[in-house]
């Protein structure tokens, strides 16, 4: 078993994913390395047009993760009042310069910019968060060039946690663009890290236990805190929970996920904890995802991991 599952006597055992993303890290340093002799520095522009602290957050991490590994960040910040067409421009500049292999825009958007227009506007070949509609296509008919960060961690987890896909029943809580829809769609794709058995609930979904209770995997990305406890849940099952939800001021700010963790590990076989789960996987697959880029722009062939 990978050594980044850890086992607790009497509980669940443990997917840490700060562990599962260092080993990431650490392959995509070498493919840096690799590219490097070849000629080619893979670049990684972000940009962000949102106040939001958290979104301040996470590009700050994903630009220390590019130093990490030998990737080149380039970061540009508008103003949240500036003029949609000035994001569509900075879109544009970024899809024609070479020295830029992978373009991030930051979710969510300041509310003023029509998100998805934005998102239609980056290159398919630099979509290293794979969110253009041609990516999203490829990946429903089976044909995945850029997968969303998110979903391609989550798959990664359960690999690392031993879970056998093919076959498996997987019920994934959460309907999003993001995280649900793709993850669905990577799973139930052929493969054999995929070739499962797919469920997707929402909150319109009828008796919502009934589904998490008999699934071998639940993947729970619904944004709303503890909304899945132990009393839902079976044993043997794995969790994967993606929800990070700030509660608490001050000294007591913590935070917490989509699933209630204490009753849940005296349940399930093993579950990702918030922090240190699902988070660190989607800025390492991030990583992954621009080096693969790179690779494809320069015409470098990489072997697969
Ligand atoms: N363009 C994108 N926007 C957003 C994405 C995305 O994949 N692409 N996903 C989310 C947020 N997200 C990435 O941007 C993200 C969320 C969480 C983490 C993370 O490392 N979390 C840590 C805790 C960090 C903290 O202390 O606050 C953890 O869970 O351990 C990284 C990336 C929405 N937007």
């Amino acid at each position: 078993m990978s050594e980044a599952i850890k086992r607790r006597a009497d509980r669940a055992d443990v997917i840490d994913g700060e562990a599962v993303a260092a080993q990431v890290r650490e392959t995509v340093a070498e493919t840096v390395e690799r590219l490097q002799s070849a000629g080619v520095t893979p670049g990684l522009a972000t940009v962000l047009m949102s106040d939001d602290p958290a979104s301040e957050t996470y590009v700050r991490m994903k630009q220390r993760d590019c130093a990490d590994v030998g990737i080149e960040s380039r970061h540009v910040e508008l103003d949240t009042d500036a003029p949609q067409s000035e994001l569509f421009e900075t879109i544009e500049e970024l899809n024609d310069d070479p020295a830029i292999d992978g373009i991030l825009i930051q979710r969510p958007l300041t509310d003023s910019v029509d998100e998805p227009a934005a998102l239609r506007r980056v290159d398919p070949a630099k979509d290293v968060d794979g969110f253009h509609p041609e990516n999203v296509g490829r990946l429903v008919t089976g044909d995945p060039r850029f997968v969303p960060c998110t979903p391609l961690g989550i798959q990664r987890l359960l690999v690392e946690a031993g879970v056998e896909l093919p076959g498996a029943d997987v019920v994934v809580v959460g309907r999003s663009e993001l995280v649900g829809k793709p993850l669905a769609n990577l799973l139930l794709n052929r493969g054999d890290d995929a070739d499962a058995t797919v469920t997707v609930c929402h909150s319109k979904t009828d008796d919502l236990a009934a589904h998490t209770a008999r699934a071998d995997v639940v993947v729970v990305a619904a944004g709303v805190p503890e909304l899945v406890t132990g009393e839902m849940l079976s044993s043997g099952s794995t969790v994967i929970d993606v929800g990070i939800n700030a509660v608490g001021e001050g000294d007591d700010r913590k935070l917490i996920g989509d699933v209630d963790y204490e009753s849940a590990s005296q349940v399930v076989d093993a579950i990702t904890p918030v922090p240190g789960g699902v988070g660190p996987m989607t800025r390492a697959m991030l990583l992954k995802n621009t080096v693969q880029a790179a690779a494809r722009q320069a015409d470098v062939e990489l072997e697969t991991e």
